[in-house]
């Protein structure tokens, strides 16, 4: 055998399937085995690159990838194409004949099979034996120097020769091994001692016995470059990393089959020079634990397996234990504990030593995982957050938190939960953006494939993809979108695309088969971002679409966050490739910096370079996507009533409540008595994403339905159920459900709220502060008019009056909304929906206000009056005349001024304010004016009256009396806020 075969014994390594790309090279030669890309990924897989086809079992397994020869490996649960292991160089007989356990890719069956596994567990009882004897022998301080003078490897790769057994080879006599053919250990290649080696004595033999070449030393493979070609070639010199002495670790010992040790020569073994700590371990042992790699099986079809996927799921792909070069590049610290290099060196870590250093890595791991990490989203519901989960998030100490409130006069002394608008605002200074919790939350979106039951699990089967196209406004998600729909669906079908159902099917051509998948017609703009998470909740995969002229930017990032919040899959497309200035590896170079290494660069993240204008690569991007989509092995029920989760609602004036369903397990069909969060019905009708009426739809296949007496969520689940009074009941009781939780959350008890903190600021310092909250009941008519009105709502000052939003939904205005309205005292206002008459008139007799746009500028400005009437008016002094005092009365019970009035006029009741060498010396009304001797109502300019107050009599002969009328204004948001500001600003100075 070559002796560079030697080295891809090291290659055996379990793979990991998004990454199998990268990590393997080409092989040497096998025709039938023509491509090493294959790999387990799932019952069906294919490369990606050459598309060779091959079945293989949904697990791990240990390919091997630098053979010469290949065979092939079969169980009785998945037929499994493998390359074949290579032999190992310096084999044992014994090994060879040992069935079950050759490396020749072949499993003996049957009766071997009990024989094998006795076997392995002796051999793996005797590897634990013979590590812990050889830590004794080294810890004795056994002389371990070898005579390489006498030590002489053998032609056949085995120790040939006398040398005294070790220890370490005791396992294998058991098993009745002869010494003189067992590989010894291996690291390194023999540069032996010259001194040691004088006159030639000693020297190793290669394998092949040339005596020329040096054993070559297993080698980790080449970490996987971009676009990596590498071919490892049997031609290619080895690579000698270390350098190896000889030592004879049996030396002075007794072999039990040579008890008195002098039949046979002592020879040396090979052994790495860090070797010192950790005994020598035969690589037909272990082989003997390593070797049955057979594929595991994988959990049962269904919850379970689903349960595992998740485990095993990555936010770039599913994911299992990748092997990485760098795990198999053992560092030297590492290497002097192992000392052996064996084929299947990664399992070898099972061993004691390689536990201790892997809990030692597992807690140096958790310790820094449990370190906050700033967060880029933060999801933030009605209720607030408490200012611990907040520091947390932002990775700061609440001491940060508290102190920047204070600065800005706000003091949530004692209190610890902080309303979400104070959340919002502390996250704007620390570049965090706050997104709703609320209707969509991760923990919901999480929990989206807990979709089966136990029944299920027998009758699952293949369904199609759902994907979301994600990514930065204008960075191509709707040309995309437009391509493929033109494209990919039959052009009479594609003209009818236009039901806004909010999901369309297309077929996608892999491996020469059409296979469905759907796409979710989210919008891209950032008003949608809650739009674009509960889209996440349904979807098996993302395609994220990132600008090649434009890259990252910050609804990449949000994109990226919700899809692994959400634990989906992503794929990404780096488009507009065929544009000037395009530039995809500055973008992979940007993608790698934040955690997503590219497929191409070893990493796991699938990504395509495209132009959706074009549709340059799109076929490429379709088929990974689709690729990724097999590894998720989405599954389903097709013969159960159906589940789902509507994906758009509104209200149709002639079809009445529509709703778009996303079927994810069972079929829906007509007549079905379905049930979603308070609406309820049984379906009139079905349309599919070409508007044509259809019976049924089964998994996750998108449809229009109608029949629901109530515009439902989006983002609710539906389900089918057996009766009406079922489905009555079911909607009854979250209706109840829904309504508790609104009326707790109307006001913001308990919490810190602006409104609530004018009281809190210290007592009186504020006194000009004039905070209020205006409750809101939103009703639209699409769920994404919601973030469409909330965003136009965002330019009104919100300084003073705070929009707190107690529902927003679809459908039109109902008497529950009017109870919420009242319970709050709320407005409600309606944006393209309709009150009915009945509902029109409870308000009325409820006080209730019920305001209906149509135009969003016009709602816009409605509210901005309705903020505006909350304010507290302003008083303003209008001034309407003055006056001097010339004389200085007694009279009755006080004093009163003579005056002559200069300008305008005075008016009995008008505000004088008395300004004494400049400055005023008091403000008062107007309680008597007289002209001569008569009471009078006014005296204008040129005149002279006498006036007096009640509060004030201490005229003086020359005072300017200022004469105004009071008047309240009205102001302003933006008025309100300059003088908030204002007042905050004194405060703060003061504080
Ligand atoms: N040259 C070139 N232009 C593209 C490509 N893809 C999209 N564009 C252009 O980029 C602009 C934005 O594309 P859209 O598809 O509207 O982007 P979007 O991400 O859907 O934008 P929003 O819906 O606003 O978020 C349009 O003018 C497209 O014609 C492409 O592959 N190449």
């Amino acid at each position: 055998m070559p002796s560079s075969s030697f080295a891809s014994l090291v290659n055996l390594r379990t793979i990991n399937a998004t990454s199998f790309i990268s990590y393997f090279p080409e092989p040497v030669s096998s025709s039938y085995y023509s491509c090493v890309r294959r790999v387990s990924l799932s019952k069906r897989s294919f490369c990606r690159k050459c598309k060779c086809k091959y079945s293989v079992a949904p697990t791990d397994f240990v390919a091997e990838a630098n053979n010469a020869s290949s065979s092939s490996y079969k169980d009785s649960d998945a037929e499994i194409a493998l390359k074949p292991a290579p032999k190992p160089v310096l084999m044992s007989e014994g090994a060879k004949n040992y069935k079950g356990l050759s490396w020749n890719g072949e499993l003996s069956e049957g009766e071997d099979r009990d024989k094998e596994e006795n076997e392995r567990s002796k051999v793996i009882e005797s590897l634990g034996e013979v590590l812990e004897k050889a830590e004794k022998l080294e810890t004795s301080n056994v002389n371990v120097n070898v005579d390489v003078n006498k030590g002489k490897l053998s032609g056949n790769g085995g120790v040939s020769g006398s040398g005294k057994k070790t220890k370490t080879l005791k396992s294998v006599w058991r098993k009745g091994d002869s010494v003189g053919t067992v590989q010894k250990v291996v690291k390194e290649s023999p540069k032996v001692n010259t001194n040691d080696n004088k006159g030639g004595e000693g020297k190793v033999e290669s394998q092949g016995g040339s005596g020329a070449a040096p054993l070559r030393p297993p080698q980790p493979p080449l970490r996987p470059q971009p676009k990596l070609q590498s071919k490892p070639s049997v031609a290619h010199p080895p690579v000698v990393k270390k350098p190896v002495i000889l030592k004879d670790v049996g030396a002075g010992r007794k072999s039990e089959s040579d008890p008195d040790g002098k039949s046979k020569e002592r020879k040396p073994i090979l052994i790495d020079k860090f070797a010192s700590k950790k005994p020598v371990v035969d690589p037909v042992i272990a082989q003997a634990v390593l070797a049955p790699t057979k594929p595991a099986k994988g959990p049962a079809p269904g919850k379970f397996k689903d349960d595992y996927r998740k485990k095993n799921i990555s936010p770039g792909g599913p994911r299992r234990r990748i092997i990485s070069d760098d795990d198999l590049e053992i560092p030297d610290e590492e290497t002097s504990e192992l000392n052996v290099s064996i084929p299947g060196a990664v399992t070898a870590r099972k061993g004691r030593k390689w536990s201790k250093a892997r809990r030692k890595a597992a807690r140096i791991q958790a310790a820094k995982e449990a370190a906050p990490v700033k967060v880029e989203i933060l999801e933030v519901g009605e209720k607030g957050m408490s200012v611990e989960e907040l520091a947390y998030n932002l990775a700061i100490g609440e001491g940060e938190i508290l102190g920047s409130l204070y600065s800005k006069g706000i003091k949530p002394d004692g209190v610890q939960t902080l309303d979400k608008d104070i959340v919002k605002m502390v996250c704007k200074e620390y570049e965090v953006e706050v997104i709703d919790a609320d209707p969509v939350k991760v923990e919901e979106m999480a929990k989206k494939k807990e979709i089966f039951d136990e029944d299920d699990l027998d009758k699952l089967q293949d369904r199609p993809p759902v994907l979301t196209i994600m990514g930065h406004v204008d960075h191509g998600k709707t040309t995309l979108l437009d391509y493929i729909r033109k494209s990919k669906i039959a052009d009479a079908e594609a003209g009818s695309i236009t039901q806004g159902i909010g999901a369309y099917k297309v077929s996608v051509t892999v491996d020469g088969k059409l296979q469905p998948c759907v796409f979710l017609d989210t919008p891209g703009h950032e008003a949608f971002g809650a739009m674009r998470a509960r889209g996440a909740r349904v979807t098996d995969i993302v395609v994220i679409v990132v600008a090649a002229d434009d890259g990252i930017r910050p609804q990449t990032n949000e994109a990226i966050a919700h899809a692994k919040a959400a634990g989906v899959p992503f794929v990404i497309a780096i488009n507009k490739i065929d544009k000037d200035g395009a530039n995809p590896e500055r973008v992979m170079q940007e993608l790698s910096s934040i955690g997503l290494m590219p497929e191409d660069w070893g990493g796991d993240i699938p990504m395509v370079q495209i132009s959706a204008l074009k549709g340059q690569n799109v076929d490429d991007l379709l088929e990974t996507v689709m690729l990724v989509a097999e590894l998720q092995e989405l599954k389903a029920n097709p013969d159960r009533n159906a589940k789902g989760t509507v994906i758009e609602a509104g209200f149709d004036k002639s079809k009445g409540p529509v709703a778009s369903f996303i079927v994810q397990n069972g079929t829906l069909k007509r007549g079905d008595v379905v049930v979603c969060g308070e609406a309820f019905g049984k379906v009139r009708a079905l349309f599919d994403d070409s508007g044509n009426r259809i019976d049924e739809a089964g998994p996750s296949i998108p449809v229009q339905v109608i029949g629901l007496n109530n515009v439902p969520v989006a983002g609710d689940e539906f389900e089918v159920v057996d009766s009406l009074d079922v489905a009555r009941e079911k909607a009854e009781a979250c209706a109840e459900l829904l309504r508790n939780e609104r009326m707790s959350a109307k006001s913001g008890d308990g919490k810190v709220t602006l409104s609530s903190l004018a009281s809190a600021v210290s007592a009186g310092k504020l006194s000009g502060l004039d905070l209020h909250q205006l409750n809101i009941i939103l009703k639209v008519d699409l769920q994404g008019s919601i973030e469409a009105v909330r965003q136009a709502l965002q330019v009104l000052p919100q300084y003073n009056v705070t929009l707190k939003f107690l529902l927003e939904a679809t459908g039109d205005v109902s008497t529950s909304d009017v109870d919420l309205a009242v319970a709050s005292k709320a407005i409600i206002f309606g944006f393209i929906v309709e009150t009915l008459g009945s509902v029109k008139s409870y308000a009325e007799n409820k006080g209730v206000e019920v305001r209906l746009y149509r135009i969003i500028y016009e709602l816009v400005d409605d509210v901005r009056n309705a903020m505006e009437g909350l304010l507290e008016p302003v008083e303003e002094k209008v001034p309407i005349g003055s006056a001097e005092v010339r004389a200085v009365f007694s009279s009755g019970s006080g004093r009163v001024a003579g005056c002559m009035v200069t300008e305008g006029k005075v008016v009995n009741g008008c505000g004088i304010r008395v300004i004494r060498n400049g400055r005023t010396v008091h403000v008062g009304v107007l309680d008597s004016l007289r002209r001569v001797k008569e009471v009078v109502k006014e005296v204008n300019a040129g005149l002279e009256c006498g006036m007096g107050m009640d509060d004030f009599d201490e005229w003086q002969e020359g005072d300017i009396l200022e004469a105004f009328n009071a008047v309240q204004k009205k102001r302003t948001l933006e008025e309100a806020s300059a003088s908030m500001a204002a007042a905050l600003e004194g405060v703060g100075a003061e504080l």
